[in-house]
């Protein structure tokens, strides 16, 4: 199954400037065959906290019809990356998957708010997990910060994901992290990880490198630190070849872990 990774350049509070970008490269993506397209955390605006006021996207609504209208249109899987939204009066940081029917499969809000980028002062934190299906493909779906609670992933995979895929706007500095968390979240679930980082432009300082990991920990593909859109083949058959080598599953004690991960 080709996967379109949209490692792509967000402009800082530039909206609409964002939503034709997205649209260009998940019409590309589409065009190149990819089933499943995954866009980066809040690619409507940047970390534009201050402002979300005024740019964050009421009800999500934009994003919505956006996601819907470009899925049914292209018949293509769609995980929405995360966008700014305000519902109800409060911003969250909220990610739409959509189905290749134009069909809304999941909506979640990043449950872990990033206090040295100031999340937990604008944004309210969700408290749903975000487990879908995508055709045959069983996802679960995280943002960014997120990964670094290897409980949540992992509740995510007892929940039947074998796809995880993750949206981030990781700074360069803490770039060996990102990529260490990530091979570990895999070979941990034995599970793929499909993570998107942002490319930024003058001010902010992220530089790509997203990445593809299959569960035996072997990475499939690193992106580049500007923007791209890698298409990437992916045989999601491994999942249950690498389970049977190492029964992990079968093997965890889950009544010694003392309420971390319950089931
Ligand atoms: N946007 C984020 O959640 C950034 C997370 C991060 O930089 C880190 O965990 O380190």
């Amino acid at each position: 199954m080709k996967i379109g990774c949209i490692q792509m350049n967000v402009g800082f509070g530039k909206v609409d400037e964002n939503y034709e970008r997205a649209e260009q490269l998940i019409r590309e993506a589409a065009s190149k065959e990819a089933a499943i397209v995954v866009l980066p955390e809040m690619w409507n605006t940047g970390y534009a906290l201050e402002k979300l006021g005024e740019l964050a996207d009421k009800e999500g609504a934009r994003s919505q019809k956006f996601l819907q209208d470009l899925s049914s249109e292209l018949g293509i899987h769609i995980v929405g990356g995360s966008v700014a939204t305000e519902k109800d009066g409060k911003f969250y940081n909220t990610m739409y998957v959509y189905n290749n029917e134009g069909k809304l499969v999941s909506e979640y809000s990043k449950v872990h708010l990033f206090r040295l980028m100031n999340e937990d002062k604008y944004l309210e934190s969700g408290n749903e997990m975000n487990r879908f299906a995508l055709g045959e493909v069983e996802a679960g779906g995280v943002i960014c910060y997120d990964i670094r609670f290897p409980e949540w992933l992992r509740a995510h995979a007892l929940a039947g994901a074998n796809v995880l895929f993750v949206s981030a706007q990781w700074p360069t500095p803490r770039i060996d992290h990102w990529k260490t968390l990530l091979q570990a979240r895999a070979i941990e679930n034995q599970c793929f990880v499909i993570a998107v980082n942002r490319i930024s432009r003058k001010v902010e300082n992220f530089n790509g490198q997203s990445m593809i990991i299959e569960p035996w920990g072997e990475v499939l593909w690193t992106g580049s630190e500007t923007e791209e859109l890698a298409i990437v083949d992916v045989d999601f058959t491994k999942v249950e070849e690498v389970r049977s080598r190492i029964p992990v599953y079968d093997d965890r004690r889950p009544n010694l872990y003392a309420g971390i991960v319950e089931e």
